[in-house]
């Protein structure tokens, strides 16, 4: 798992921490790790660090000392180090450091555009947990100078300057990076659609901070969380133990969707699944997963949705009533366009960002998709507060969201997989998830988030494993699951 931390929290931790040690203690242990970095890339890609040209942006800020004092080492270090300030007020210890070390320290100036993209190696030091309204003038045309083949490897300290640390979004001018290294704890921003994709490869330096951190606001879950979270089959099983998944899905006149929900649940391992609706699907349920009850009876989680249409009546009725029950479910398609009073966070709504739009609007908010894609943390975040409920919203990064506050985001494997009746798959797989954690879920219905998460990362690593590079059909990616769970590291 990869935690994040908002500002507030990281400053709070560091005020503690920085009260004990002697004044800049955190900000040399920040320089030394960017600098142990720096060296490590100029030989990957330099074939050395004596006399490798890097030039270090650095801003007004604490960050920009971090730079100066990074920037110093690697002077030390033999490297043609040119820093440019990026503001008129610049980090005055650094900056003597930097000097006394040989780096050349002067005023970035537009010219020295064509300086950056000549660099063999580019630190970022413009603004981290501080900055505001993305880069400002005269930094606005370097993203664009420095995208071209052969230019500089871009290192942000702390983050890729341009972006909120809060936040995901990406509304402002940003300095993307190749590598990004964080100080204490990764922050909102890495982990977070759409800005996390300026992030590069993401490494978190430990600055000592760790101890005092509170619990984490946003998490990645990884694959070898997923192994830890997924629940094993035990000798003293029976299938009622290992949970008993029920499938509300397809329709008179749709039946692919019951199908591959169906097909989730089973290859993901419930103990035995329940589909519910009419003849014809059911029929066709029964003939592609023979070991399927068709019919009611007890069961421990629900899937809801998938293929329903919104005038279908009779699956609208098994729907409310699985809700009405309280039992955990997944609420997918279909079901999310009849949402009831009174959800809670064991229902997981798994919505696209097109069905998350019509979801807010409905509830009075004035978003359409392009809002949602542009940052899907808040909107998930504000349907969950709004309705009670656990949002997974599907995307290039998963991101789940709690109603408590807690956002959980799983990186999806593969952009092939957005495919029709992939997510049918998903919510059968989430559905054996949730069932298969029916008392963990009873005795802490927000747990759903990250669960809802495990499911995501487990659908994206089938995927991954079936379309080996290529395309994929939704129907290899369930075959591909019971693979896919032996891959996970840790299982
Ligand atoms: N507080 C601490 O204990 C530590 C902080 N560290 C570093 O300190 C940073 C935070 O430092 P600060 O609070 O001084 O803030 P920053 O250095 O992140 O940024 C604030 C400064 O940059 C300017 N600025 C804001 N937005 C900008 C933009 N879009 N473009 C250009 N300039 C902009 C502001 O005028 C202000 O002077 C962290 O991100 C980290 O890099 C590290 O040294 C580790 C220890
Ligand atoms: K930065």
């Amino acid at each position: 798992m990869i935690a994040a931390h908002t500002v507030a929290q990281v400053r709070a931790a560091e005020g503690r921490v920085m009260a004990r040690l002697p004044a800049g203690l955190l900000m040399q242990r920040a320089a030394a790790a960017v600098d142990v970095e720096s060296a490590r890339i100029l030989r990957e890609v330099a074939g050395g660090v004596v006399g490798r040209r890097v030039v270090v942006l650095a801003g007004a800020g604490d960050n920009g000392g971090d730079a100066l004092f990074a920037a110093a080492r690697t002077a030390r270090r033999g490297a043609d180090v040119l820093v440019l300030t990026t503001s008129g007020r610049v980090h005055a210890a650094g900056a003597a450091a930097a000097r006394a070390a040989g780096a050349r320290v002067r005023p970035f100036a537009p010219e020295d555009t064509a300086l950056c993209a000549e660099a063999d190696l580019l630190l970022d030091g413009i603004a981290g947990i501080g900055g505001s309204g993305g880069l400002r003038e005269p930094l606005r045309p370097l993203p664009a100078a420095l995208d071209a083949d052969g230019g500089p490897v871009v290192l942000a300290l702390d983050l890729p300057s341009g972006l909120d640390a809060d936040a995901g979004r990406l509304d402002a001018a940003v300095l993307p990076a190749d590598v990004t290294l964080t100080f204490g704890t990764a922050k909102p921003c890495h982990l977070l659609g759409p800005a996390a994709r300026t992030c590069g490869r993401l490494v978190v330096v430990d600055i000592g901070i760790t101890g005092e951190l509170p619990a984490p606001s946003v998490r990645r879950l990884e694959p070898v969380d997923a192994a830890r979270a997924w629940r094993r089959a035990r000798p003293e099983d029976d299938k009622y133990s290992r949970g008993v998944v029920g499938v509300v899905a397809g329709g008179a006149d749709y039946t692919g969707a019951a199908v591959l929900a169906v097909e989730g649940a089973v290859r993901a391992g419930a103990g035995m699944v329940r589909y519910g609706g009419p003849a014809h699907p059911a029929e066709l349920v029964r003939h592609v997963r023979p070991e399927v009850v068709v019919g009611p009876g007890r069961v421990q989680a629900w899937v809801l949705g998938p293929g329903v249409a919104p005038d279908d009546e009779e699956q609208g009725a098994r729907i409310a009533a699985a809700l009405a029950s309280g039992e955990p479910a997944v609420v997918d398609a279909g079901a999310l366009a009849r949402l009831p009073e009174g959800l809670a966070p064991q229902h997981v709504l798994t919505p696209h960002a097109g069905e998350l739009a019509r979801l807010l609007a409905t509830l009075g908010r004035d978003v359409d998709r392009a809002a949602v894609e542009a940052d899907p943390a808040a909107h998930a975040h504000d349907a969950a507060r709004a309705t009670g409920a656990t949002v997974l919203l599907k995307g290039t990064v998963t991101t789940v969201a709690g109603p408590g506050g807690d956002v959980v985001t799983a990186a999806s494997a593969t952009p092939w997989l957005s495919t029709a009746g992939a997510g049918d798959v998903l919510a059968g797989i989430l559905g054996t998830v949730l069932a298969g954690h029916a008392g963990a879920l009873a005795a802490d219905p927000t747990r759903a988030a990250e669960l809802a998460a495990v499911a995501a990362v487990v659908h994206g690593r089938a995927a991954a494993l079936a379309a080996a590079g290529g395309p994929v059909a939704a129907r290899d990616v369930a075959d591909a699951v019971p693979a896919a769970l032996t891959s996970l590291p840790g299982w």
